[in-house]
């Protein structure tokens, strides 16, 4: 008789990081049996008072709700979040006008982050293969021991094994310090020169100050902020702008001043006491974008999150990319029936290609925002693209709706994306020849049958010479 195969003893799994990717991936990681351990180095934040450093709030789009889904958390997120259904973009006339995201399915939400990160937290801990453990700070790891070393909650020392460890803990990832000696681990970080602040929009007579369903823009080339609702009635705009345009402004006055001059509906909104106080009451924040591959070393470490790939917040992707590192990850536990070492050498395969590709987008965004993006441009740009998607929506999609509003991997969107901006500027170039030649052939005809017919009549006949 064939000895019973021996139970696996499911194996010990360290999540390193309790921001909203560790915090989730503990779920994901403890509904498949694992002893999961998540260690973070901050106190537990259902017990601190608000710790101000991120955004306060985020966007949660498709990819994020479809993680928040598979641990049974979506309709609880999603209760509590703000549908934006469209822009609403500042000319700096004060002029607001909408432009929707699509059909009236295709919303994304504004989420506190702060709540997220708690009922993340309080769900992972709901299992009862897994323990949380806050003040814990991951200083060092060993490939061949599995050994963790952190400096515990009473500044002990502390090594804690793990058959794996997920390292989830963000742009400055202690986790990948390891990987930095690695031999082939490619890594790039780059800091933008642009920093942001965030400033609050209070209600006024208990409504929202701004119409709350949009996520509101003004766009000013160099400058640009954004606004997003939150359920208290009061939006959080956040201000981005070069680091040398943060130092000029150093008084209240000067922050007035340029406010009055690039942003001047949003004063009135702010309330110039509350600007003046808000606009100084962090540094500005810097943005770094982080790109490493394999995201794996062995079976024994896989990076995901921030500690993988830190996007400039340029396309409000970032967390709803790591949310979908998560799915992406369990679908290979179960192709690959929890082989550890096919699982993280498949991962990094399919998961490096999308990361790096929203990377770039983000980047490309920002670098196409901050140079030639104003209210009209912005409102041009959104129009085309909805324009060329009526006239033929199976070929012509919009990248923010591939990226926002769809599963389609990442890569794949920027190629189908190439593709059509190749289709798009040919079948420009031949509306255009065909237009000019058409066009001149219309003139000489004009000219030779009516030689009377002078050119300023010519100019007054064709209202349309004007813009010329
Ligand atoms: C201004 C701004 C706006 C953004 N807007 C959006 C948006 O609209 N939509 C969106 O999807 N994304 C957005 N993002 C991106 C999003 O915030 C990040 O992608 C997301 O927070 C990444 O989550 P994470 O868990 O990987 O990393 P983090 O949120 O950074 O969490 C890392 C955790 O690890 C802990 N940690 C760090 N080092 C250690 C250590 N050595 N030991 C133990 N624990 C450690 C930290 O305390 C932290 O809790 C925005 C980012 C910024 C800056
Ligand atoms: C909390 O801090 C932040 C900071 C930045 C962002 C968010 C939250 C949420 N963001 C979203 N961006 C898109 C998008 O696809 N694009 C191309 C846009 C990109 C920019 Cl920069 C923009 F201003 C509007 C759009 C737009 O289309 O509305 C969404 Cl869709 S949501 C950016």
């Amino acid at each position: 008789k064939t000895m019973d195969p021996q139970p696996t003893k499911k194996k010990v799994v360290a999540v390193v990081g309790g921001g909203l990717v560790g915090a989730l991936n503990a779920s994901f990681l403890a509904k498949r049996g694992f002893q999961v351990q998540l260690f973070e180095s901050r106190e537990d934040i259902r017990q601190a008072k608000i710790v101000r450093g991120r955004s306060i709030n985020l966007a949660l789009s498709l990819r994020g709700r479809e993680a928040l889904k598979h641990i049974g958390m979506e309709e609880k997120i999603v209760s509590k979040g703000i549908p934006m259904h469209a822009r609403m973009i500042h000319s700096i006339s004060g002029k607001q006008s909408p432009i929707p995201y699509g059909k009236k399915s295709q919303y994304i939400l504004s989420v506190d982050r702060a709540n997220l990160n708690k009922e993340l937290l309080t769900a992972a801990e709901a299992y009862p293969n897994t323990k949380l453990n806050f003040g814990y700070k991951l200083s060092d790891w060993s490939f061949d021991s599995g050994m963790m070393t952190f400096q515990g909650p009473n500044g002990t020392e502390e090594e804690i094994y793990a058959d794996l460890i997920v390292g989830c803990d963000g742009a400055f990832s202690a986790v990948r310090k390891q990987f930095l000696r690695q031999s082939r681990f490619n890594y790039s970080q780059t800091y933008i020169p642009h920093g942001y602040i965030e400033l609050t929009m209070p209600p006024i007579n208990g409504q929202f100050a701004i119409a709350p369903n949009f996520l509101h823009i003004w766009p000013r080339n160099t400058f640009m902020m954004i606004a997003l609702p939150n359920m208290d009635k009061t939006f959080t705009c956040t201000l981005f702008m070069p680091f040398e345009e943060f130092d000029k402004i150093t008084t209240g006055a000067q922050a007035l001043e340029f406010f009055q001059k690039y942003f001047p509906d949003a004063v009135p909104l702010m309330g110039v006491a509350a600007l003046k106080r808000d606009f100084f009451q962090l540094p500005a924040q810097a943005m770094v974008s982080v790109k490493s591959s394999p995201y794996h070393m062995g079976d024994r470490c896989v990076l995901m999150g921030d500690a993988a790939h830190a996007v400039v917040p340029f396309y409000g992707q970032g967390m709803n990319a790591g949310f979908e590192d998560c799915i992406v990850f369990d679908g290979i536990m179960d192709q690959f029936n929890e082989d550890l070492s096919a699982v993280l050498l498949e991962y990094s395969k399919i998961r490096v290609p999308d990361d790096h590709a929203i990377a770039d987008l983000a980047m490309y965004n920002y670098i196409e925002m901050r140079s030639h993006v104003n209210s009209r441009w912005f409102l041009f740009r959104k129009f085309l693209d909805n324009f060329l998607h009526r006239i033929m929506p199976r070929t012509i999609i919009p990248l923010y709706t591939m990226v926002t509003f769809s599963r389609m991997r990442y890569h794949e969107a920027v190629r189908q994306w190439q593709w059509q901006n190749k289709v798009i500027s040919r079948g420009l170039f031949v509306c255009g020849t065909a237009s000019a030649i058409g066009g001149t052939f219309l003139l000489i005809k004009l000219f030779t049958m009516r030689p009377s017919i002078s050119l300023e009549q010519l100019w007054n006949r064709v209202p349309a010479l004007k813009w010329f």
